[in-house]
């Protein structure tokens, strides 16, 4: 199917090979993402979310469907892939700086040393993290190893960035924190990206499309349009219209649990 999506999955079933036999993840999944957009996933633990990241950095190829990247089928693992999950796993024999720097050194890269390094402070900058390029990872908070782990995403300007949860272990208050940086991070240095998250209001405050996916086997159950109304605020999340969405997609994940019927919420 022709689309001018960057990411576009369309029709994806899969099933893990286990020992007592295979375990339908993914029946019908839908997802596409233009160029700049970022879109949020949520659904029932275990319904297949981290999969989903899978088959879009080609670490795994589906049994049946599509998973396209600018067009072109993924049948390999991707280098242009940025990546940063729950646990930063940042490197303690390593500086902060030379943990983002990582990337570099194993993707192909146009940049110099130097290049890399400037984008590098420049990253750590955007996220507040000016003069914490020489700590030790065990020097930092857990919202700073976070905010580490996001610059070590985007050094290598990756064509998709994939946000499992970054921000699942951290404290409320922390995790707002991240929110707004991440708004002045897109603002900064635009990219394309897929948000895992459990959280509801992490959704609709960071992503410009939420998507509910279904219980085990996941298809796509529901998708909800956030219109981009400029620059967001926390205050923007104690609004009616915020209160409304949470509450379509609180009952959207009451479906996907089995909780109550589809009909319940039509
Ligand atoms: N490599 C694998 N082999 C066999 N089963 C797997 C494998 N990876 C994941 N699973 C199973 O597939 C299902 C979906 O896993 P996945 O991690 O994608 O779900 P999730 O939605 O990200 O979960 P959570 O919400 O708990 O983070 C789970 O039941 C998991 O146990």
């Amino acid at each position: 199917m022709m689309s001018d999506a960057l990411i576009d999955i369309q029709a994806v079933r899969h099933s893990y090979r286990t020992a007592s036999g295979p375990l339908p993840v993914l029946d019908g999944l839908e997802l596409s993402v233009p160029e700049g957009g970022f879109v949020a996933v949520v659904g029932p633990s275990g319904c297949g979310k981290s999969t989903l990241t899978r088959l879009v950095a080609g670490l795994l190829i589906p049994d049946e469907g599509e998973v396209r990247v600018h067009g072109s089928r993924i049948t390999a693992p991707r280098s242009n892939v940025g990546m940063a999950f729950q646990n930063p796993v940042l490197l303690e024999w390593r500086t902060i700086l030379q943990n983002v720097l990582l990337p570099l050194e194993i993707v192909p890269t146009k940049l110099t040393k130097a290049e890399g390094e400037a984008r590098a402070r420049k990253l750590l900058a955007l996220v507040g993290l000016e003069g914490f390029e020489n700590k030790r990872p065990s020097e930092l908070s857990g919202g700073m190893k976070q905010r580490a782990s996001l610059c070590r995403a985007l050094i290598h300007s990756p064509e998709v960035l994939i946000l499992d949860e970054p921000f699942g272990a951290l404290d409320a208050f922390t995790r707002e924190d991240l929110w707004q940086i991440m708004h002045r991070v897109k603002a900064e240095e635009p990219f394309t990206g897929i948000l895992i998250t459990h959280d509801l209001r992490e959704s609709i405050f960071l992503a410009d499309q939420v998507v509910v996916l279904s219980g085990r086997p996941a298809k796509t159950q529901f998708v909800l349009d956030i219109p981009d109304t400029g620059l967001r605020t926390l205050d923007d999340l104690y609004t009616p219209i915020a209160a409304e969405r949470l509450n379509i997609l609180r009952h959207q994940i009451e479906v996907a649990q089995g909780r109550i019927p589809a009909e319940a919420v039509t």
